[in-house]
């Protein structure tokens, strides 16, 4: 953990922060009125189904996005730097030293002309000032810390002499290679197969465990969120609709889209075979209403007076947030006939 990290145990403050992209000329805003806070040994996952804006916020704070094609307003403090007001080398000096990035598919992360300790080597020589033999020392102690059995041989080989999970490892290496604070996961395991997801999952637990870590964890899959997370913001339409910890939006969850996603997902005890859908999907960033509940169209049944013209977030008590009033008198269709 660097000097900085112990002394800020806020790692990462995002204050009313919006995206938009250039679409036909015009920009149109992605995500809005993003606040968040990640501190140091912590989990956090960022949930929401397809086009909620998930990635969006996390290459905006990775500054990922052509500028030319994207305008960002708003603050991204980390470690006391407004990551919106640095220049792209100093982004540089950042992403792969201090903040790490696991992406989704780990085959398009690697490069396929070359060995894997030259990819792992490649972040230390940018990043560190290790001699030779250092760095091939480290390689090798990182490819044992993911889990790799062989880690001399798997060292000489190249990414299509291994399998899927074996490469996910190896991104994760990369990313850990020089002991980041930060690491965003963007669905780290959603390429790969059920049993390699929970082997992988485990491991960045016990990453951040020994770093000393904070991981924002960006998934669709709520199972992963129970398993790995210590807290959890739910994602609408590019707004964060509830934040708390896993317990809380788990074991009580408020508003209408976190409970109709945790219903949708199967239950092992349920008499039902009928999986809850939910009706509609996501605007797109043409159609996002400027105002009003964006979630309302898909709870038609629910009164247009129940929702905030402009849904602002509600505290509930222990950090347990929602967005807009409607969660008060929400309930599902089904259960007014009952
Ligand atoms: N560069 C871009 N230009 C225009 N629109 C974009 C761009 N990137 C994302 N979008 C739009 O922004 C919205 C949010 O997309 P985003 O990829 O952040 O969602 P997501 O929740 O990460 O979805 P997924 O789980 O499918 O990755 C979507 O409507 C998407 O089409």
């Amino acid at each position: 953990m660097t000097e900085s990290a112990t002394k800020h145990e806020t790692i990462l403050t995002v204050k009313d922060l919006t995206t938009s992209f250039k679409i036909n000329n015009k920009f149109y805003k992605a995500i809005s009125d993003i606040d968040m806070k990640i501190k140091r040994d912590e989990i956090l996952a960022i949930v929401g189904e397809s086009g909620c804006g998930k990635s969006t916020l996390v290459n905006s704070i990775m500054g990922l996005q052509d500028p030319s094609e994207t305008k960002i307003t708003g603050e991204i403090d980390f470690e006391g730097q407004d990551l919106t007001k640095i220049s792209e080398a100093d982004y540089n000096k950042i992403r792969g030293a201090k903040i790490g990035m696991i992406f989704q598919d780990p085959l398009s992360a690697l490069n396929p002309l070359k060995r894997i300790e030259d990819q792992i080597e490649e972040v230390l020589i940018c990043h560190t000032d290790m001699s030779k033999q250092e760095r091939r020392a480290r390689v090798l102690e990182l490819l044992d810390q993911v889990g790799i059995v062989d880690p001399k041989r798997t060292a000489h080989q190249f990414p299509h002499q291994l399998s899927g999970g074996m490469r996910q490892r190896i991104v994760i290496a990369i990313a850990i290679a020089c002991k980041p604070d930060f690491i965003i996961a963007d669905e780290p395991t959603t390429a790969l197969d059920v049993t390699i997801q929970a082997q992988i999952l485990d491991l960045l637990k016990d990453i951040q465990k020994e770093n000393h870590s904070s991981i924002i964890l960006i998934t669709h899959d709520l199972g992963v969120v129970a398993e790995t997370a210590d807290y959890v913001h739910v994602m609408y339409a590019g707004k964060i609709v509830e934040k708390g910890n896993v317990d809380q939006v788990f074991n009580n969850p408020q508003h209408p889209y976190t409970r109709s996603l945790l219903k949708s997902i199967p239950q092992v005890d349920s008499e039902s075979d009928e999986l809850y859908v939910i009706e509609g999907s996501v605007p797109s960033l043409q159609n996002m209403p400027a105002t009003g509940d964006a979630f309302a169209p898909r709870i038609p049944w629910i009164l247009a007076s129940d929702h905030e013209e402009n849904p602002s977030m509600h505290k509930l008590g222990h950090g347990h947030e929602v967005r807009c009033t409607c969660y008060q008198d929400f309930y599902f269709k089904e259960e007014s006939d009952t």
